[in-house]
């Protein structure tokens, strides 16, 4: 049986899986965490990702690879291939003011989103390139390649020969913000203006074209962006809509068409088979779950045997999860709030049922603008970190108003890039016919919308970062 392997190199770990091709079966797999912060040296990743493949039982007998990741992380690389600095990532939101200057400079917000599909904020690699223009101009000076996370590894197993070799994904590109998902190309004009010149970019492989072949000899795929790679291992389709919820929770859909969100709540990214990805996404998700827990001294299934033991809208009391600042709304300065406290609702049952409420009514945001770009939405699959919590599980279909399909918990985007590694040795016009999706457990509850009005009504009024 022939194997391959799927990486996902997320804000937090490296995942590895390995699987047989023909059947999708999970042979062995492996982790290993990464280092906190928002600007991480890439080599981190890497030694993260060999540990994570030895835990795995290494790769020697696997025939293709495809690498999945966080996308934005401006991977900044010199004319030898060394890293200029460490990775600003997706999360990092010291590039907010560079965002609005490339905005005005290009003629507003339609302008970016008809160019590229969405509308410059910090996560976007554009705006990090412009913020090292800035404040960092020696190093702005010295960029010869700029790559994404998943590009990078790419490039490193496959024994990173030059930078002309440096290869990515559609779904990757177009989280760039110097990507147009319309022509399918490079707008080299828009990294220009950000970074002040040129630089090489990695070339743009088709969803199951291989680019290179890695140090041990096995095919390696284009990868693709996290999001997309969870598509393609959900099997999503028209009328499906994934919620994530891990470092960042996202609301992503398949589209056949781009999209062009000139309000800048919807992204319009690609995906990882030839179509479009639509997505919300925030900064505040998982580690809302996590903050929540460590104030109440309680581990998760703590948290969640707390949030399920309050009434649906914890009696008034809101949380809005801006915790590290926001994306989707644009608030990169802001911080979280607590609102409506009163002697009646100050226990802990309603802190945490305020904490799993408030993230995931900020998701719903998400899922209302992506049905406002005419995203048709039938079915609702939750998967991430944060779709292990019983009480997010539960509380979701309230929040939502929809049923919520939870696949046996796995590691959707790792597995995603082992189904495109699968179609690349297969040659097929198709993916093979994986199907995680059809062992989602469903979970259905009443509509509250009651919940989200109260949020509604308080979301604007949160704190700002002292500067
Ligand atoms: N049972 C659980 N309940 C709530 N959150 C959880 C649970 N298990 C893990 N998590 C959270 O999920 C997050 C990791 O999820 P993951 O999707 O791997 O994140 P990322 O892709 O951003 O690295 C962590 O913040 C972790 O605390
Ligand atoms: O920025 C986005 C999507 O636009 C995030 O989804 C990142 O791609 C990071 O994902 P996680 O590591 O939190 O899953």
């Amino acid at each position: 049986m022939p194997l391959v392997a799927g990486v996902d190199s997320s804000t937090q770990s490296s995942k590895v899986v390995v699987r047989d091709a023909e059947t999708g079966a999970l042979v062995r797999s492996g982790r290993a965490a990464h280092p906190d912060g928002t600007s991480v040296d890439p080599r981190h990743w890497w030694d993260a990702l060999q540990s994570a493949i030895q835990e795995a039982g290494g790769l020697d007998d696997v025939e293709a690879v495809s690498v999945g990741g966080q996308q934005h992380g401006m991977v900044a690389l010199d004319a030898s291939g060394e890293v200029v600095r460490d990775a600003l990532l997706w999360n990092d939101t010291r590039s907010a003011g560079a965002a609005l200057d490339l905005i005005d400079e290009l003629g507003g917000p339609q302008a970016w989103a008809d160019a590229v599909g969405s509308v410059p904020v910090a996560s976007l690699t554009v705006t990090k390139l412009r913020w090292l223009r800035d404040a960092e101009p020696d190093n702005a000076a010295r960029v010869a390649a700029v790559a994404l996370p998943h590009d990078w590894l790419t490039w490193r197993l496959s024994g990173a020969a030059g930078l002309d070799t440096l290869v990515t994904d559609r779904s990757d590109a177009s989280g760039t913000g110097y990507w147009s998902p319309v022509d399918e190309g490079y707008r080299r004009d828009l990294l220009e203006l950000a970074l002040g010149h040129d630089a090489q970019l990695p070339r743009v492989l088709g969803p199951s074209e291989s680019g290179l072949r890695s140090s041990a000899g096995a095919l390696l795929g284009p990868g693709a962006g996290d999001n997309a790679a969870a598509a393609l291992a959900l099997g999503l389709g028209p009328g499906d809509v994934a919620v994530s919820i891990g470092t960042s929770g996202v609301v992503s859909a398949i589209s056949s068409a781009p999209t062009a969100d000139g309000s800048g709540l919807v992204t319009g990214f690609a995906d990882a088979t030839g179509a479009f990805l639509p997505l919300a996404c925030t900064l505040n998700a998982s580690r809302v779950l996590d903050a929540a827990a460590r104030m109440l001294g309680v581990d998760h299934a703590g948290l969640s045997s707390l949030a399920l033991s309050a009434p649906a809208g914890a009696e008034g009391l809101v949380l809005v999860p801006y915790l590290e600042g926001e994306r989707t709304p644009n608030k990169p300065d802001a911080t979280g709030a607590l609102h409506g406290i009163r002697l009646a609702n100050t226990t802990p049952a309603h802190l945490a049922r305020a904490a799993v409420e408030g993230m995931l009514c900020a998701l719903a945001d998400g899922l209302d603008a992506l049905k406002a770009q005419g995203v048709d939405v039938r079915r609702l699959f939750l998967v991430g970190g944060g779709a292990q919590s019983q009480a997010v599980r539960e509380i979701a279909p309230s929040v939502f108003g929809l049923p919520v399909h939870v696949p046996t918990p796995g590691e959707y985007v790792a597995d995603g890039a082992a189904r495109q590694a699968a179609w690349l040795l297969s040659g097929a016009a198709e993916p093979p016919a994986w199907s995680a999706a059809a062992a989602a457990e469903v979970h259905e509850a009443p509509a509250t919308p009651e919940v989200r009005e109260q949020y509604a009504a308080v979301r604007e009024l949160t704190g700002v970062r002292p500067a």
